[in-house]
């Protein structure tokens, strides 16, 4: 391997499997044009077809590279091979003998995206020892596995080196690669889609993955079939089947080593300073190529020696299929995953506490956001004392303290960001449940959204000089834990709907505007219009700030201060404080309301990712 020499010929392999057969036959991709160009244009087609025709296989411990020129429709057919594509796909597919379904396909492969989602505070092997415990079931075989993967991506020097992020050094871009390709491997499946697994790889490091890759499909039977921009000769050399398209449509399919010999039969000849696979691209570049010579590439193929071939060989793999025509497609499926929905929470929940720990954006950046924010509230509202001149700067430090800690909550979103998208690949991969997923994060963020509500509320409350009482500390603390709790759950659901940065946080900081508006401070809620007043029912703040105020006034007397503006003659009763402005004393169906939030929003943001987030383009 490029950096350091395991024995990477061990004779018994974790990784030892079996392979699968894929076929696919007249594999065909309409997309739908835009209202606008068909009004432009009537004549014009309603649709751009982006696959047109394509047929193929691969077979055990075979790679398959599947070629073009950029645009020419590589990963819109390796999406619809790997059913990750929204768009209808047309033709018949069949996998190990049967009509190819979504659940059989993810129980028996994997797939390699071109973008690389980890988690960037995780080591190499943290990483691949996650994906184990999701992706195998003996529990004894992971370790095994983990390691013969390090060693097969020469991962072993950075095997406790953190991935890496914006805010933490780590991987280069190559080596972050070659983790992603191992988390899928480490799964032993026996086909494997690798979407430009070298992209980004010097071709040193390129050619060494790809022997790899090789070998192991030579040794385990696994089969790959693979997406390649512009490969070096060597690498070249180890497809065992290539399939060149462009335009959407087939090219050539059949030995890659006789690929040439057949573009040369079709009367093109090949410069003398071209490698063989760049004269071919070359030939097929819809984009800076001979048009006339694309054509005649498309045009020639079907009635090509090897299209008969490759048209023979598919409809028998297709005679085996009984199901073939029986709309096996349509049946329900239950998914099976290969661990335990109880395995799944917990390596969900444990990976969860490391990212949270470790990821400064999450933790200390929120710890100090919050501790700036309480000894702020603190020093400006300090030690107001016992007059009834100060209820009105208790009331305002009380909203300030639920309204700012509750919307600082936005600045979540970029880790739960990070997290969906790991999220997405992982599910779309089938390594857990949606339901494992939401617990798990329900379960790692208690302790640290408490922690951040007790060292909150700690200073808060002293520095201000809130109602002495234990059991006043206590609502306060536990009615702050449970409004930041609802906040950060809101959170899950925005970042689970929107995956876009900006727009979760202006959607995050819209709500929380409005719900501050209708929290009850400031005016009295029976003077909020009835159309806009049911708002509060919805929001946190409402509940959260009823509560701060009850637990603060309720049987307490303030002392009169004769000498103040306005002058309070009398001790005033601390109840009147709420009162005016239309709150109750109802402690519980506070609590209540924010746990029911709490579920609520998971719930849905469950469902939500359940229903949209399959990892398809
Ligand atoms: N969902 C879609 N809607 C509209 N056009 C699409 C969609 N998916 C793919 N296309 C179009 O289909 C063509 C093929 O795209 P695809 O990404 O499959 O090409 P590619 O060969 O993988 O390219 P590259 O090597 O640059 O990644 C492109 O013209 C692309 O714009």
């Amino acid at each position: 391997m490029t950096e350091n020499s395991p024995d990477l010929h061990r004779s018994t392999s974790a990784l030892a499997t079996s392979g699968s057969t894929l076929s696919w036959n007249a594999v065909s991709v309409d997309v739908p044009l835009s209202k606008k160009a068909a009004t432009r244009d009537p004549e014009s087609p309603s649709v751009k077809r982006i696959l047109n025709n394509v047929s193929g296989y691969v077979k055990p411990g075979q790679l398959l590279f599947c070629m073009g020129p950029s645009g020419s429709g590589k990963s819109s057919l390796l999406d619809a091979l790997a059913d990750r594509i929204k768009l209808p796909v047309q033709g018949t597919q069949v996998l190990d003998g049967k009509v190819k379904t979504a659940h059989g396909l993810k129980a028996i492969a994997k797939y390699v995206q071109q973008t690389d989602d980890l988690l960037g505070v995780l080591t190499v092997r943290e990483t691949l020892q996650t994906a184990a415990e999701f992706y195998l079931s003996d529990a004894s075989a992971r370790p095994n596995a983990v390691d013969e993967v390090i060693d097969i991506l020469g991962l072993r020097p950075h095997e406790h080196t953190k991935i890496g992020n914006a805010l933490v050094r780590g991987l280069s871009g190559g080596q972050i690669r070659r983790v992603s390709i191992g988390c899928e491997l480490v799964a032993a499946p026996k086909l494997i889609f690798l979407d430009e697994p070298t992209s980004g790889l010097d071709s040193a490091t390129a050619f060494h993955v790809m022997t790899e890759l090789k070998r192991i499909a030579k040794t385990t039977g696994m089969s790959m079939i693979i997406t390649l921009h512009q490969p070096s000769e060597l690498v070249f050399e180890m497809a065992d089947t290539l399939l060149l398209i462009s335009s959407g449509s087939t090219c050539y399919f059949g030995p890659a080593h006789e690929a040439s010999k057949y573009f040369h039969s079709l009367g093109f000849s090949k410069p003398s300073k071209s490698s063989d696979i760049e004269w071919m691209l070359e030939l097929v570049n819809q984009d800076f190529g001979r048009l006339e010579t694309v054509e005649k590439c498309i045009r020639s193929w079907p009635r090509s020696e090897h299209a008969a071939n490759l048209q023979h060989e598919v409809e028998d793999m297709e005679a085996s299929c009984a199901d073939l025509h029986g709309g096996a497609g349509k049946r329900m499926e239950r998914m099976n995953y290969a661990s335990s929905f109880l395995q799944q929470t917990i390596t969900l929940t444990r990976r969860g506490v490391l990212n949270t720990i470790r990821n400064p954006a999450v933790l200390w950046l929120r710890f100090a956001m919050y501790l700036m924010l309480s000894l702020m509230i603190g020093l400006v509202w300090l030690r107001l004392g016992n007059s009834a001149s100060v209820l009105n700067d208790y009331n305002t430090a009380l909203f300030y303290t639920c309204a700012f800690m509750i919307f600082m909550s936005v600045s979540v979103l970029p880790a739960y960001l990070e997290e969906r998208s790991v999220l997405v690949r992982e599910r779309a991969n089938g390594a857990y449940s949606v339901g494992a997923y939401i617990l798990a994060h329900t379960l790692y963020e208690i302790p640290y959204v408490f922690l951040l509500a007790l060292m909150a509320s700690s200073v808060t409350y002293w520095m201000v000089g809130l109602t002495a009482g234990a059991k006043r500390f206590f609502i306060f603390v536990a009615n702050l834990f449970l409004s930041l709790f609802v906040a950060e759950s809101m959170m899950v659901l925005i970042s689970a709907v929107i995956p876009i940065l900006i727009v979760g946080i202006a959607a995050g900081a819209m709500t929380f505007g409005l719900f501050m508006c209708v929290m009850g401070a400031f005016i009295s809620i029976d003077r909020i219009g009835w159309w806009i007043r049911w708002i509060r029912y919805v929001a946190a703040h409402f509940y959260s700030y009823s509560t701060f105020l009850v637990n603060q006034f309720r049987d307490t007397t303030w002392e009169a201060s004769p000498d103040t503006f306005p002058p309070f003659l009398e001790p005033v009763a601390g109840e009147s404080v709420y009162r005016a402005q239309g709150l109750e004393e109802r402690l519980w169906v506070n609590f209540v309301a924010l746990i029911a939030m709490i579920v609520f929003y998971r719930i849905v943001a469950a469902i939500w990712l359940q229903l949209f987030l399959k990892g398809k383009r």
